[in-house]
Protein backbone atom coordinates (compact mmCIF):
# COMPACT_ATOMS: atom_id res chain seq x y z
CA UNK A 1 0.00 0.00 0.00
CA UNK A 2 1.61 3.08 -1.29
CA UNK A 3 1.46 6.36 1.19
CA UNK A 4 1.70 10.06 1.03
CA UNK A 5 4.19 12.47 0.61
CA UNK A 6 3.35 16.32 1.27
CA UNK A 7 6.32 19.13 0.04
CA UNK A 8 6.21 22.26 1.75
CA UNK A 9 8.23 25.35 1.37
CA UNK A 10 10.13 27.03 4.51
CA UNK A 11 7.69 30.02 5.44
CA UNK A 12 9.37 33.80 4.66
CA UNK A 13 12.69 34.36 6.05
CA UNK A 14 14.64 37.79 6.52
CA UNK A 15 16.23 37.72 3.43
CA UNK A 16 13.57 36.94 2.13
CA UNK A 17 11.57 40.00 3.45
CA UNK A 18 15.28 41.92 2.16
CA UNK A 19 14.92 40.47 -1.02
CA UNK A 20 18.63 38.89 -0.68
CA UNK A 21 19.43 35.87 -2.74
CA UNK A 22 19.82 33.21 -0.33
CA UNK A 23 20.67 29.71 -1.20
CA UNK A 24 23.03 28.08 1.53
CA UNK A 25 23.44 31.46 3.74
CA UNK A 26 21.23 30.97 7.18
CA UNK A 27 18.64 33.78 8.24
CA UNK A 28 15.59 32.61 10.30
CA UNK A 29 12.04 33.38 9.65
CA UNK A 30 10.20 36.27 9.84
CA UNK A 31 7.04 37.17 11.94
CA UNK A 32 5.45 36.47 8.72
CA UNK A 33 6.75 32.90 8.01
CA UNK A 34 6.43 32.04 11.66
CA UNK A 35 2.53 32.68 10.70
CA UNK A 36 2.81 31.06 7.25
CA UNK A 37 4.62 27.96 8.56
CA UNK A 38 1.56 27.84 11.44
CA UNK A 39 -1.05 28.40 8.61
CA UNK A 40 0.24 25.33 6.36
CA UNK A 41 0.52 23.20 9.64
CA UNK A 42 -2.57 24.31 10.39
CA UNK A 43 -4.59 23.18 7.00
CA UNK A 44 -2.78 19.65 7.14
CA UNK A 45 -4.46 19.38 10.79
CA UNK A 46 -7.28 20.09 9.28
CA UNK A 47 -6.93 17.76 6.46
CA UNK A 48 -6.56 15.53 9.12
CA UNK A 49 -3.35 13.76 8.30
CA UNK A 50 -0.67 12.29 11.14
CA UNK A 51 3.11 11.48 9.72
CA UNK A 52 5.43 9.07 10.55
CA UNK A 53 8.11 10.81 9.56
CA UNK A 54 9.42 14.00 9.23
CA UNK A 55 12.53 15.23 6.58
CA UNK A 56 13.95 18.68 6.68
CA UNK A 57 17.31 20.26 5.10
CA UNK A 58 20.25 22.12 7.24
CA UNK A 59 19.12 24.93 7.30
CA UNK A 60 17.61 26.67 9.91
CA UNK A 61 14.09 28.33 8.12
CA UNK A 62 13.38 25.09 6.75
CA UNK A 63 13.73 23.12 10.33
CA UNK A 64 11.92 25.80 11.98
CA UNK A 65 9.05 25.36 9.47
CA UNK A 66 9.46 21.61 9.53
CA UNK A 67 8.53 22.11 13.84
CA UNK A 68 5.65 24.63 13.50
CA UNK A 69 4.04 22.33 11.22
CA UNK A 70 4.58 19.69 12.93
CA UNK A 71 3.61 21.27 16.40
CA UNK A 72 0.16 22.35 14.45
CA UNK A 73 -0.35 18.78 13.85
CA UNK A 74 0.16 17.65 17.57
CA UNK A 75 3.20 15.73 16.08
CA UNK A 76 5.96 18.00 18.24
CA UNK A 77 8.39 15.20 19.13
CA UNK A 78 8.28 13.01 15.49
CA UNK A 79 11.23 11.74 14.72
CA UNK A 80 13.10 14.17 12.17
CA UNK A 81 16.22 13.79 10.06
CA UNK A 82 18.06 16.61 8.66
CA UNK A 83 20.14 16.67 5.66
CA UNK A 84 21.67 18.88 3.44
CA UNK A 85 20.36 16.87 0.18
CA UNK A 86 17.35 19.04 0.65
CA UNK A 87 19.38 22.23 1.37
CA UNK A 88 18.36 25.08 -1.12
CA UNK A 89 19.91 25.42 -4.53
CA UNK A 90 23.55 27.16 -3.91
CA UNK A 91 23.11 30.81 -5.61
CA UNK A 92 27.16 30.90 -5.37
CA UNK A 93 28.06 34.36 -6.34
CA UNK A 94 24.65 36.08 -6.08
CA UNK A 95 24.58 34.41 -2.41
CA UNK A 96 23.92 37.71 -0.44
CA UNK A 97 23.26 40.18 -3.05
CA UNK A 98 19.68 41.81 -3.49
CA UNK A 99 17.62 40.70 -6.07
CA UNK A 100 16.56 44.03 -7.34
CA UNK A 101 20.44 45.15 -7.30
CA UNK A 102 21.13 41.70 -9.62
CA UNK A 103 18.51 42.60 -12.72
CA UNK A 104 19.84 46.14 -12.49
CA UNK A 105 23.48 44.67 -12.92
CA UNK A 106 22.51 42.06 -15.33
CA UNK A 107 19.08 42.56 -16.63
CA UNK A 108 15.55 41.09 -15.84
CA UNK A 109 16.29 38.83 -18.56
CA UNK A 110 19.51 37.23 -16.85
CA UNK A 111 18.56 36.80 -13.67
CA UNK A 112 15.13 35.30 -14.50
CA UNK A 113 17.21 32.26 -16.15
CA UNK A 114 19.78 32.24 -13.19
CA UNK A 115 16.09 31.68 -10.88
CA UNK A 116 13.89 29.93 -13.03
CA UNK A 117 16.12 27.76 -15.58
CA UNK A 118 16.56 24.04 -15.37
CA UNK A 119 20.07 24.11 -17.10
CA UNK A 120 22.00 27.85 -16.49
CA UNK A 121 23.86 27.95 -12.92
CA UNK A 122 24.19 31.07 -11.67
CA UNK A 123 28.05 32.18 -11.25
CA UNK A 124 29.72 29.63 -9.17
CA UNK A 125 26.43 28.13 -7.64
CA UNK A 126 23.93 25.37 -8.88
CA UNK A 127 21.53 25.12 -11.15
CA UNK A 128 18.02 23.49 -10.68
CA UNK A 129 19.62 20.46 -12.80
CA UNK A 130 22.59 20.42 -10.02
CA UNK A 131 20.40 20.80 -7.50
CA UNK A 132 17.88 18.07 -8.41
CA UNK A 133 21.23 15.93 -8.98
CA UNK A 134 21.72 15.58 -5.13
CA UNK A 135 17.87 16.24 -3.75
CA UNK A 136 16.78 12.96 -6.71
CA UNK A 137 19.11 10.82 -5.41
CA UNK A 138 18.23 11.58 -1.64
CA UNK A 139 14.54 11.33 -2.51
CA UNK A 140 14.85 7.77 -4.17
CA UNK A 141 17.16 5.91 -1.11
CA UNK A 142 15.77 8.00 2.00
CA UNK A 143 11.98 9.23 1.54
CA UNK A 144 10.28 7.42 -1.51
CA UNK A 145 11.16 4.11 -0.12
CA UNK A 146 9.04 4.76 3.16
CA UNK A 147 6.10 6.67 1.45
CA UNK A 148 6.04 3.22 -1.04
CA UNK A 149 5.77 1.30 2.40
CA UNK A 150 2.54 3.05 3.46
CA UNK A 151 4.19 5.76 5.56
CA UNK A 152 3.15 9.54 5.68
CA UNK A 153 5.75 11.65 5.12
CA UNK A 154 6.15 15.35 5.26
CA UNK A 155 9.11 17.12 3.74
CA UNK A 156 9.85 20.81 4.70
CA UNK A 157 12.81 22.56 2.59
CA UNK A 158 12.86 24.70 0.17
CA UNK A 159 11.83 26.96 -3.32
CA UNK A 160 14.40 25.64 -5.40
CA UNK A 161 15.23 21.81 -3.84
CA UNK A 162 11.36 21.65 -3.81
CA UNK A 163 11.17 22.69 -7.45
CA UNK A 164 13.84 19.90 -8.56
CA UNK A 165 11.30 17.20 -7.02
CA UNK A 166 7.74 18.28 -8.18
CA UNK A 167 9.32 18.99 -12.00
CA UNK A 168 10.16 15.07 -11.77
CA UNK A 169 6.80 13.87 -9.97
CA UNK A 170 4.78 16.45 -11.73
CA UNK A 171 6.26 15.40 -15.27
CA UNK A 172 7.35 18.83 -16.11
CA UNK A 173 9.28 20.12 -19.15
CA UNK A 174 12.03 22.67 -18.98
CA UNK A 175 9.84 24.88 -20.24
CA UNK A 176 6.62 24.21 -17.74
CA UNK A 177 9.62 24.70 -14.96
CA UNK A 178 10.50 27.88 -16.15
CA UNK A 179 7.06 28.86 -14.56
CA UNK A 180 6.71 27.19 -11.49
CA UNK A 181 6.92 29.14 -8.67
CA UNK A 182 6.16 27.40 -4.80
CA UNK A 183 4.37 29.89 -2.45
CA UNK A 184 5.96 29.75 1.06
CA UNK A 185 4.54 27.96 3.97
CA UNK A 186 1.43 25.78 1.28
CA UNK A 187 1.56 22.14 1.40
CA UNK A 188 1.63 20.10 -1.36
CA UNK A 189 0.00 16.49 -0.52
CA UNK A 190 0.84 13.58 -2.93
CA UNK A 191 -0.34 10.44 -2.94
CA UNK A 192 2.18 7.99 -5.38
CA UNK A 193 0.83 4.57 -7.03
CA UNK A 194 3.01 1.71 -6.32
CA UNK A 195 5.01 2.09 -8.86
CA UNK A 196 6.16 5.49 -7.59
CA UNK A 197 4.24 7.70 -10.11
CA UNK A 198 1.69 10.14 -8.60
CA UNK A 199 -1.77 9.39 -7.88
CA UNK A 200 -3.48 12.73 -6.89
CA UNK A 201 -1.48 15.80 -5.82
CA UNK A 202 -3.87 18.62 -3.58
CA UNK A 203 -2.55 21.59 -2.69
CA UNK A 204 -3.87 22.62 0.66
CA UNK A 205 -3.93 26.60 -0.13
CA UNK A 206 -3.16 29.42 -2.35
CA UNK A 207 -0.28 29.20 -4.74
CA UNK A 208 -0.89 31.87 -6.79
CA UNK A 209 0.76 34.68 -5.07
CA UNK A 210 4.16 32.74 -5.61
CA UNK A 211 7.11 34.58 -7.28
O1 LIG B 1 17.63 31.20 -2.06
C1 LIG B 1 16.81 32.12 -2.21
O2 LIG B 1 17.13 33.29 -2.45
C2 LIG B 1 15.33 31.81 -2.09
O3 LIG B 1 15.09 30.92 -1.09
C3 LIG B 1 14.78 31.30 -3.37
O4 LIG B 1 15.15 32.18 -4.30
P1 LIG B 1 14.51 32.30 -5.76
O5 LIG B 1 13.05 32.53 -5.61
O6 LIG B 1 15.25 33.48 -6.32
O7 LIG B 1 14.85 31.04 -6.48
Amino acid sequence: MSGTLVLVRHGQSDWNLKNLFTGWRDPDLTELGIEEAMAGGKALAEYGIKFDIAFTSALVRAQRTCQLVLDAVGQSSLETIRDQALNERDYGDLSGLNKDDARAKWGEEQVHIWRRSYDVPPPGGESLRDTGARVWPYYLTDILPRVLAGEKVLVAAHGNSLRSLVMVLDRLTKEQILKLNLATGVPMVYKLKADSTVASKEVLGDMSGAH
